[in-house]
């Protein structure tokens, strides 16, 4: 469905579908409009679905088996291959996107989840059965049928031979399941292992086990690694299933290295990822030895989703502490690439047990039990038997609860359903055996001859007997130590219709945010307060109870999996469609090979390079830490020496580096090269073979700098890692080695100051950069100093012939970027008056000279010829695409020898490891800009010798 939506919105920008034009002529333009939108048409199928069912007799009811024990034929919720299509009322807003046979088509959805949602038993040679898996994320993704969903995963059993294989792939393909044949020792190393004796309780917040504690002979090592094996594994059956268009969506903590996988396969898939579990605190998440491999294989996803917002909080922070990517409101950024974050919380699927309670055999269950815990309050804890939910904590709640209140003790008892799980890891087994023994004691101590007060269960029920349960219920016990979302307790009020009765949840719950009003709040590790809240919730007044449950009512009807799906499935598509949108935005890649051909041809070449981020050595990925004095030093990159003398010692090619940076670093790093420096955004100008000179304009006011300077002393001191640079003409506070959280909250109260308070009067420009903040005197910018620049070089050259070729590159900032357009014929672009420098200033070195008047004449000359070009634009304002001057026509001779002959194929303008540009072109990192320097150095040595046309 959504994807219909969205690909009519991209092929004309109108929503499809003549009905919803009508009653909406206003096309959506925002990400927030078009979610809205589709909500709308959501619910309006909804609704038109659901009286269809109500008019043909509830066919979801006979959907689900009533056992956990499928038998062929039977029906697990996931539509059959004949079932994937309902909603016949939806057809009006399908225009455009049906089948032959006129019925609108389904989003085609691949899930892929470790578990199928149904465990195979062999039952012969080539023979099964299939049973319902037990656990929060099969009951959620059962509850989703608005999708032509085919489900991908493990069948919890080992399959060598190749009769049982194919036996069991086509009994699950009839329940719509794929399966992804893991061998013992994978599951073993993988499941097992890295998964569950790893992940789980790292991700829990119980640590992770010593190294010692890993199974004798296996490291963490090869634990990873069968992980990433398992992972290509589903990667591989996945990419055997899927269809252009599909959604592919890659469930928990099992798959993270599996969105990666397949954006390596076909990097056009719709990717999304969801965290079943929470995802801790950055500083839980560092001590894992795989943390940086294992969030960047989850950021290839397009969305990535978690149950509350307090785990994708930890998420982008984790991002952002350990592999230092930019955290934004929408997710993360890496090169100009969002993965988007959000949360998405779970629910169930409410419908389905608000029937089941009304059916007969569930009534007879309730039935009994009333009658088998007559005169006593029930209180009920349903948990997979795993050390999160807490299950020691609350059996000694309820034991201290007895103790302290003897007149409780014949009128209670606590019933609780303990399902196996992962039983084949140490842990799982130690904790059985701890809970037996707490519960036999407690039963010992206040046990009678006819009633025990625990009734305790390690099976797990069938799905009436789960609802009969639910229903008798007064109090429910949640008290996992951590818990993702915690299902149970919205299946607990989605059954307490008529009883109303209490839940006490765990604070430590995804569901604590959810259902947090109507129940009462514990920390299950104070067992005083446990106990306290139980005698509080036995005996609490009618109309109380009646209060929270409706609050909680309301919330698990309105927020079901079915809706769950649905948002995560149309986020899923609106990102992938504002993906598109931004990359029409965006540059494209620079063609390097064109870039060296033109390069080759021409006579008179112009390399303009930006340093910081363009042409310094990147930190090594593995030693990344970002915060060592070795890091902080701006050093040419080693590769780049060679290529850089070579293009330099070109007679025909100019190199100048245009930095930010001041000019003994400039001095530092090229003072050995045959190059033009051009210090502090071209404020000051050297030949290497020369001195420097200033370039300055001769009013620039700077008696802001001492102010300015103790602002950001202030800050300094205050924002351990942070430093400042004094530059001649500007100031620099420079936070990308400070925590990078605080650093942010520190710029944005910094920046609040230079903008509004006493400095916001001086004649300053406060440029924000990603991790820095720069106060210059105000118009200085690398645009508005590159015309200087050539009248200097080309005075200095005496240049004979104009300059053919332009290559800029740099990491500059936005406010930069005139430097881009400097030499473009369509934007308009003011250059700063040009005036002589004062040698007195304050703050101006004594050894710099300023321009030749020689060279200000010929800068004035180009500043004339632009300004020529653009009256001419201004002129055909009526019609500005019928006039576009070119470089030539803008730098025509009429004013003596031409200076620039720039067609519009002889220019490129490239901004490195940005996302949005005003560049003609983009390079993803500095490793780029070593390749177009070395293709260029190396075109020169493939036509050595022919330079005999020298022009200079
Ligand atoms: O498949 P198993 O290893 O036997 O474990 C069962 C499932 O346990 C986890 O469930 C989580 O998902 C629930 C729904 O989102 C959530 O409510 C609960 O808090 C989580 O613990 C696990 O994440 C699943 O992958 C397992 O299948
Ligand atoms: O005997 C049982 C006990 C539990 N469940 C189901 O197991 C799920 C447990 O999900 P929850 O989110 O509470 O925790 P998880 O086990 O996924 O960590 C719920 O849907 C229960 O209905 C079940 O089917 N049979």
């Amino acid at each position: 469905m959504t994807i219909c939506v969205l690909q009519a919105f991209l092929q004309d920008g109108h929503m499809p579908g003549n009905n919803y034009n009508n009653c909406n002529p206003c096309t959506p333009r925002t990400r927030l409009e078009r979610l809205l939108r589709e909500r709308e048409i959501r619910k309006s199928i909804r609704s038109t679905h659901s009286n269809e069912e109500a008019r043909d007799g509830n066919r979801q009811g006979e959907l689900f088996g009533n056992d956990t024990t499928l038998i062929e034929g039977e029906n697990l919720g996931l539509p059959s291959e004949e079932e994937t299509w309902e909603g016949v009322g939806a057809r009006a807003f399908f225009d455009g996107c049906e089948k032959q046979d006129g019925r609108p088509s389904k989003q085609r959805l691949l899930v892929v989840a470790n578990r199928l949602p149904v465990s195979a038993v062999r039952k012969g040679e080539d023979s099964w059965q299939l049973e319902i898996s037990v656990g929060g994320l099969v009951s959620a993704l059962l509850g989703v049928k608005e999708f032509d969903a085919r489900w991908i995963g493990w069948a919890g059993v080992n399959v060598p031979d190749e009769i049982g294989q194919k036996a069991l792939t086509k009994a699950l393909a009839e329940k719509r399941c794929i399966p992804v044949f893991l061998d013992e020792e994978i599951v073993h190393q993988y499941y097992n292992g890295y998964c569950n004796n790893i992940l789980w309780p790292l991700f829990h917040y119980l640590g992770l086990p010593q190294e010692d504690r890993l199974a004798t002979t296996r490291s963490f090592q090869s634990q990873f690694d069968a992980y990433k094996k398992a992972n290509h594994m589903f990667a591989e059956i996945v990419n055997q299933h899927y269809e252009e268009g599909d959604v592919v969506w890659c469930h928990d903590y099992h798959l993270m290295f599996l969105p990666k996988c397949l954006k390596e396969y076909n990097s056009n898939m719709k990717v999304g990822w969801f965290l079943h579990t929470p995802f801790p605190s950055s500083e839980i998440h560092r001590t894992l030895p795989s943390r940086s491999e294992l969030l960047r294989s989850v950021l290839a996803a397009d969305l990535v989703g978690f149950h509350t917002y307090d785990y994708a909080r930890h998420f982008v922070s984790a991002c952002t502490r350990i592999l230092g990517l930019e955290g934004t409101p929408e997710g993360v950024e890496d090169q100009g690439r969002l993965t988007r974050v959000a949360a998405f919380p779970i629910g169930i699927d409410s419908e389905r047990f608000i029937r089941a309670i009304e059916l007969p055999q569930v009534q007879d269950h309730i039935k009994e039990l009333k009658e088998r815990f007559a005169g006593r309050k029930v209180m009920l804890g349903v948990d997979r038997l795993d050390m999160i939910k807490g299950i020691p904590q609350k059996i000694l709640a309820f034991e201290k609860f007895l103790e302290e209140n003897p007149s409780w003790r014949d009128k209670v008892v606590l019933l609780q359903i303990a399902v196996p799980t992962r039983t084949d890891v140490p842990e799982y087994q130690k904790l059985t055996s701890q809970v037996h023994e707490i519960v036999g004691r407690i039963n010992g101590r206040f046990g009678t001859l006819t009633a025990v007060p625990i009734h305790h269960l390690d099976r797990s029920l069938d799905f009436h007997a789960l609802c009969a349960l639910y229903a008798v219920t007064d109090v429910a016990l949640v008290t996992s130590l951590r818990d993702g979302m915690n299902l149970v307790s919205y299946e607990f009020v989605a059954c307490q219709a008529s009883k109303k009765g209490v839940l006490i949840l765990s604070e430590f719950a995804g569901a604590a945010q959810s259902l947090g009003a109507g129940a009462i709040l514990v920390n299950p590790w104070n067992i005083t307060e446990v106990a306290a809240s139980i005698g509080y919730a036995l005996n609490m007044p009618a109309d109380e109870r009646e209060k929270r449950h409706q609050h909680n009512f309301m919330h698990v009807t309105t927020h079901t999996s079915q809706e769950w799906a649905a948002t995560f499935v149309s986020e899923l598509n609106d990102t992938i469609f504002e993906a598109q949108l931004r990359t029409r935005q965006v540059p494209p890649f620079l063609p390097i090979k064109e870039a060296v051909n033109h390069y080759l041809t021409s006579n008179n070449r112009l390399l303009i390079l930006g340093f910081n981020a363009a042409l310094n050595e990147p930190v090594s990925a593995l030693g990344r830490r970002g915060d060592q004095i070795r890091e902080m030093e701006l050093k040419l990159h080693p590769e780049l020496k060679e290529p850089l003398k070579k293009l330099c010692d070109d007679p025909k090619t100019t190199v100048v580096v245009l930095s930010g940076s001041d000019r003994s670093v400039l001095d530092d790093n090229f003072g050995e090269y045959n190059m033009w420096l051009a210090a502090e955004n071209g404020m000051f100008l050297r030949l290497t073979t020369g001195e420097w000179m200033t370039t300055m304009p001769e009013n620039l006011n700077m008696e802001w700098v001492d102010s300015v300077k103790h602002v950001f002393e202030y800050f300094t001191e205050r924002t351990p890692r942070s430093h400042f640079e004094l530059r001649e003409t500007s100031l620099l506070w420079n936070y990308k080695y400070a925590d990078i959280e605080f650093g942010r909250l520190q710029a944005r109260d910094m920046l609040q100051h230079l903008w509004t308070g006493p400095i916001s009067n001086a004649s300053v420009d406060v440029v924000q950069g990603s991790r820095s903040v720069e106060v210059r005197a105000v118009g200085v910018t690398k645009g508005a100093a590159i015309d200087r620049i050539l009248g200097e070089i080309v005075h200095n050259k005496g240049m004979k012939a104009p300059i053919d070729y332009v290559l800029c590159v740099g990491h500059f900032l936005p406010k930069d970027e005139d430097v881009y357009t400097f030499f473009e014929p369509e934007l308009p672009c003011e250059p700063q008056p040009v005036a002589r420098a004062v040698v007195g200033n304050p703050i101006m070195p004594t050894v710099a000279r300023p321009l030749t008047s020689k060279a200000r004449s010929i800068s004035m000359r180009l500043r004339k010829q632009r300004s020529f070009a653009m009256e001419k634009q201004a002129n055909n304002h009526g019609n500005l695409n019928a006039w576009r001057p070119t470089l030539r026509d803008r730098m025509s001779p009429h004013e003596g020898s031409s200076v620039l002959d720039l067609k519009g194929d002889n220019y490129f303008s490239c901004a490195v490891a940005r996302k949005r540009s005003n560049a003609r072109y983009l390079l993803a990192s500095i490793n780029d800009v070593v390749t177009l320097l070395k293709e260029l150095s190396e075109s020169l040595s493939a036509v050595d010798g022919t330079n005999s046309r020298f022009q200079w």
